[in-house]
């Protein structure tokens, strides 16, 4: 898949900025109300009683801040972090090393935890549950089964879908928070934090424009306003103006809506090839070339969000907003 601007998954040359702009306690993190609100309560009973905190699961479309708050619970609690990813554990042994090395208290964050193995989901029961590991050793005839048990630890779980963990492993969470698309008030904030800490400023109707054309998503958010500053610099400005913000947005080819190409294929190919749906995810996927997955997971959530798109029991279909956001004119 090319590089997309407006996407919410982590691309490269994000990887380079973002470990600066991650807020490091719950009180600098922008948004999520409700999901903060909840950590607070929980954090604060289990620091009271001296006991880790619950197993948290966090989900949500990518880039709107899982992996961080995830470290910030780690902070907030006063304990280590320790970051792996559910296609990175392979096997049982690598888990098992994984958690035994972990200090009471400490949080284990997973990210793509819906990824992990069948045989190491199984094994990361216990350990959640009553902080011990069942490992077998050896096979056949000679197999025996050794008990070790663990420090009390906290998982942190992240995925893009609840749905997609075994109902077993979602049982196992104490705490689920989902996180929500921020609204453009806290966006607006997001990216006037991340211009003082590019160490430059930008207008209030800048950030607004910027905050507005960012799928609410933090990470686009930051993304654009980069390839923004640019535009500004070269421009001799003082502050990101409106008129910087516009010309970069259309040469990155952001569209008003905070659109771009791949959005623009998806539902017009919706609207040329289906007249506008009801269309079945895997016939459109297959239509454009996309998979299923990152459809439903990357493009959808914020085209739902928006109502560019329904979902009925008979497929996706393309609104009369989307229509009218094309110039193209709505049927019944
Ligand atoms: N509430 C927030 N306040 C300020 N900045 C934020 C906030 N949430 C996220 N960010 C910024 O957005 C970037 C992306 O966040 P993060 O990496 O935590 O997303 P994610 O949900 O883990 O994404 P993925 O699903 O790809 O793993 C971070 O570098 C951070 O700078
Ligand atoms: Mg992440």
């Amino acid at each position: 898949m090319d590089e997309r601007m407006v996407t919410g998954e982590l691309q490269d040359e994000d990887q380079t900025i973002e470990q600066s702009l991650r807020p490091t306690t719950l009180n600098q993190y922008i948004g999520q109300d409700k999901a903060k609100e909840n950590l607070k309560v929980f954090i604060q009973a289990a620091k009271m009683r001296e006991e880790p905190l619950d197993h948290v699961l966090l989900y949500g479309p990518p880039g709107l801040g899982k992996t961080t708050l995830a470290a910030i619970i780690a902070n907030e609690m006063g304990v280590q972090f320790r970051s792996t990813s559910g296609p990175a554990i392979e096997r049982a042994g690598d888990l098992a090393a994984i958690l035994s090395s972990l200090e009471p208290g400490d949080v284990l964050f997973i990210d793509e935890v819906h990824r992990l193995p069948r045989t190491v989901e199984e094994v990361l029961y216990p350990a959640m549950e009553d902080f011990f590991l069942d490992i077998v050793i050896g096979t056949g005839p000679s197999a025996r089964s050794v008990r070790i048990d663990l420090p009390p630890f906290t998982l942190v779980g992240a995925t893009t879908r609840a749905g997609l963990l075994s109902a077993p492993l979602r049982d196992r969470f104490g705490v689920l928070s989902r996180l929500e698309f921020y609204e453009t008030k806290d966006l607006c904030s997001i990216v006037e934090r991340t211009a003082e800490i590019f160490n430059t400023s930008i207008t209030k109707e800048a950030a607004l424009e910027v905050a507005r054309r960012s799928r609410g998503t933090p990470r686009i958010a930051n993304r654009l306003l980069k390839r923004i500053r640019d535009i500004s610099q070269v421009n001799g400005e003082v502050a990101i103006s409106l008129a910087s913000t516009n010309t970069a947005l259309e040469m990155l080819q952001v569209d008003d809506a905070g659109l771009d190409h791949t959005d623009h294929k998806f539902l017009k190919g919706m609207i040329e090839s289906f007249n506008g749906g009801p269309v079945g995810l895997d016939t459109i996927a297959a239509t454009i070339g996309e998979e299923s997955q990152t459809i439903e997971d990357v493009y959808e959530p914020y085209l739902l969000q928006i109502g560019f798109i329904q979902r009925t029991p008979r497929g996706r279909i393309v609104t009369a907003k989307a229509y009218q956001h094309f110039g193209l004119r709505w049927h019944e």
